[in-house]
C-alpha cells in the first residue's frame, strides 16, 4: 500500500480527537518535501482571538534545509493577528490560506487549513516548505485534510450529547477508563503507561495530560425537578439548553464540558490556582443567576470541585461530588472546594477498608 494510504488508513482508525489531531499533523509531515506541520487551537480571551499550539511535527523536508528555524514551542499563546492570512480566511469563511515566510536564513511557503465545526473556526494546520504550492500540491493536501475535517465531524457527533451539544456522559466514561488518557497519571503510572505504549500512543499520552485540566467541578442545577413538575419537561429541557450555552461562554477551549446526567454537568477546568478556579466558576454561577430564564425566571446551580493533584479521574469526581452534596444540603447556590471542606472537617474522606469484602 502507499505509504499516504497506510497514513490515511491509520488516521481513520482513531477512536478519539487526541490521536486523530496527532495522526493528521504526522500524515502531512510525511507527504514529500515538507518541512514541518503544527496543529494549533483558535480561541478566544478577553475579546483577544488567539492561536495555542498543541502539536508539532517536522517532515522530512527539513533535513535538507540547513539551519532551518523549525519547533514551535507547544502550548505557546500567540495573537491571532500575527497570522493575519488565517484571520483573513476565517473572515472569508474560506477553509485554507497560502502565504510566503522568511526566517532570515531561509524562504518558503506555507498554507493554512482551517478546521470549521459548525459555522466556528476551531483549529488551524500550519504547513511549511520550500517551495511554491502548485495546483496539484494544494489538491493532495486539501484532500488529506478534508479526509480528517470529514472523521473529526464523525467522531465529534458520537462524543457529543444530542440535546445541549456538549461532550456526553461516554465521552466522559472513555477518559475515565482509559487511565492513560485519564488525569493526571502518578509518576509511576505514567512511565508504566509510557512502557506499554507506541511512540504514538505515547506522545497522546503526554498531550492528553497537557490537553487536560488542573480541577475538576461538578455544576448541578438546583431544583430542577421543581422546574420540570411546575413547567413541563420542554421548559425543563429549555433550561438544560440555556445553562450549556453560559457553561460555553464561561469556559475556554482548553477546558472541557461534559453533560454528565440529565442536570448534572461536569468541568475539567484548567486554572493556574485555586483563587483562579474560585473565581471562574463563581463567574458561571453568578452568570446562571443573573440570566433571565424564558417562564421558568430564576435558575440558580450549586458547584463542588476539587483539585487534581495525583488524584486519578474516579476519585476527583467522587470529591467534587462530595463537595457538592455539601452545598445542596446547605442552602445550594454556591461553590465549595473539597479540600477546604475536607481540612475544616466539614466532609470527610472515603472510608479505606483494611479488609477487603467481596460479597
Ligand atoms: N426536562 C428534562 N428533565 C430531566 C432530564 N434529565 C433528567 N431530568 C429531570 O431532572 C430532575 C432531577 O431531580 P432531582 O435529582 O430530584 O434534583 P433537583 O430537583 O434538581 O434537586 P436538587 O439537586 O437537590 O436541587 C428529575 O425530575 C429528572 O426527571 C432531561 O433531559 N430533560
Amino acid at each position: 500500500m502507499a505509504p499516504i494510504l497506510q497514513d490515511l488508513a491509520r488516521m481513520t482508525g482513531q477512536r478519539n480527537h487526541l490521536r486523530l489531531e496527532i495522526s493528521v499533523v504526522t500524515t502531512l509531515s510525511r507527504l514529500p518535501r515538507v518541512l514541518d506541520v503544527t496543529m494549533m487551537d483558535l480561541l478566544q480571551e478577553k475579546g483577544i482571538d488567539y492561536v495555542l499550539v498543541k502539536h508539532h511535527e517536522s517532515g522530512q523536508g527539513d533535513q535538507d534545509c540547513p539551519h532551518y528555524a523549525a519547533g514551535k514551542k507547544l502550548e505557546e499563546m500567540l495573537p491571532l493577528a500575527q497570522y493575519s492570512h488565517v484571520r483573513q480566511a476565517i473572515l472569508e469563511n474560506r477553509g485554507h490560506a497560502v502565504a510566503t515566510w522568511q526566517d532570515g536564513v531561509h524562504q518558503g511557503h506555507c498554507i493554512w487549513l482551517i478546521v470549521w465545526h459548525q459555522q466556528q473556526a476551531m483549529q488551524c494546520i500550519e504547513l511549511r516548505q520550500l517551495e511554491p504550492f502548485d495546483a496539484a500540491r494544494i489538491e493532495l493536501i486539501t484532500s488529506v485534510f478534508q479526509v480528517y475535517q470529514n472523521y473529526h465531524d464523525l467522531l465529534d457527533y458520537s462524543e457529543r450529547d444530542s440535546l445541549t451539544g456538549l461532550y456526553n456522559r461516554k465521552t466522559f466514561d472513555d477518559l475515565r477508563f482509559k487511565s492513560v488518557n485519564a488525569i493526571p497519571l502518578s509518576p509511576q503510572a505514567r512511565a508504566a503507561a509510557q512502557r506499554r505504549h507506541s511512540d504514538q500512543d505515547q506522545l497522546a499520552c503526554e498531550s492528553s495530560q497537557r490537553a487536560l485540566s488542573d480541577w475538576l467541578a461538578i455544576i448541578d442545577i438546583d431544583n430542577f425537578k421543581q422546574i420540570n413538575d411546575q413547567f413541563g419537561h420542554l421548559y425543563g429541557d429549555e433550561v438544560l439548553i440555556l445553562v450549556a450555552n453560559l457553561l460555553r461562554q464561561n469556559f475556554r477551549n482548553t477546558d472541557r464540558v461534559f453533560r454528565y446526567g440529565g442536570e448534572e454537568f461536569v468541568v475539567l477546568l484548567r486554572a493556574a490556582d485555586q483563587a483562579t478556579a474560585v473565581g471562574v466558576l463563581e463567574r458561571l454561577r453568578l452568570s446562571v443567576e443573573g440570566f433571565r430564564f424564558p417562564q421558568v425566571g430564576l435558575v440558580t446551580v450549586s458547584i463542588g470541585f476539587s483539585h487534581a493533584g495525583n488524584f486519578m479521574l474516579a476519585d476527583l469526581l467522587d470529591q467534587a461530588d462530595r463537595a457538592l452534596y455539601y452545598v445542596k444540603r446547605n442552602g445550594k447556590n454556591q461553590v465549595a472546594y473539597y479540600q477546604e471542606l475536607l481540612a475544616s472537617g466539614k466532609v470527610h474522606g472515603p472510608v479505606q477498608n483494611s479488609e477487603v469484602d467481596l460479597f
